[in-house]
């Protein structure tokens, strides 16, 4: 199962995080109403990192997308927001970027109303809806995901922490296209700055899981 882990900034945090933890992906936010806001000046020293990065952006322009996309050397864009599938074609016309759509969660799930994304989406990513948009330390009801209909890959998200490994692993048995989590405030010790030995220790239990 992939792991992406979320809201990451400091440099020193980062290079703990790809040399013992070892993620799948990175996010970046890039929203500025965020406390784990990645301002630009950060650039220079992040672009070149080696992991995956994914920058998550929450109703943005194309172009400003496009431009943190260059400036980062970003691989993969999450859309976290309320962008139209039509904003997403747009973009998938202009990147060669991954593109996420997030969908924030509050009880069920309209399938039908994601098909118009799926010709442009690498894959899904199932958040809890809250006014912030994203990383509340919430979950939602995961066992809506039950009747995930698609051939698409999906990410589980939306306060994820060590004790969810049980039933991550459970789901993932019953829904094969649950193909990795999201990690981000759970494992946190102030925002943007996350603990290392949590999520090694999340790590191997879900590895551990994994192998039963
Ligand atoms: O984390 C934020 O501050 C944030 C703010 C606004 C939009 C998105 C944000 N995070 C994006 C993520 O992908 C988080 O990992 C996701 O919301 C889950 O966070 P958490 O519930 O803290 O695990």
């Amino acid at each position: 199962m992939e792991i992406k882990v979320c809201g990451m900034r400091e440099l020193g945090n980062i290079q703990s995080l790809i040399a013992e933890v070892k993620p799948d992906w990175m996010g970046l936010i890039f929203y500025p109403k965020s406390p784990r806001f990645v301002t630009e000046d950060r650039a220079v020293e992040l672009k070149g990192i080696a992991v995956k990065k994914v920058g998550v952006f929450v109703n943005e322009s194309e172009v400003e997308i496009l431009r943190k996309v260059g400036l980062f050397q970003l691989s993969a864009i999450q859309l976290h927001g309320n962008e139209s599938a039509e904003f997403v074609k747009k973009l998938s016309e202009r990147t060669p970027c991954e593109l996420w759509k997030v969908v924030s969660v509050s009880e069920k799930i309209d399938w039908k109303s994601l098909e118009a994304y799926l010709p442009f989406v690498s894959k899904f990513l199932f958040d809890t809806a809250t006014k912030a948009h994203g990383g509340s330390g919430q979950k939602f009801d995961w066992s809506v995901l039950e009747t995930y209909p698609f051939d698409k890959g999906f990410l589980l998200s939306g306060g994820v922490d060590e004790e969810s490994v049980e039933e991550i692993a459970a789901l993932r048995k019953r829904i094969s296209k649950l193909e990795g989590v999201d990690l981000n405030s759970r494992f946190e010790d102030a925002p943007g700055l996350k603990n290392i030995e949590k999520l090694k220790k999340f790590k191997q239990k879900l590895l551990s899981q994994e192998a039963i």
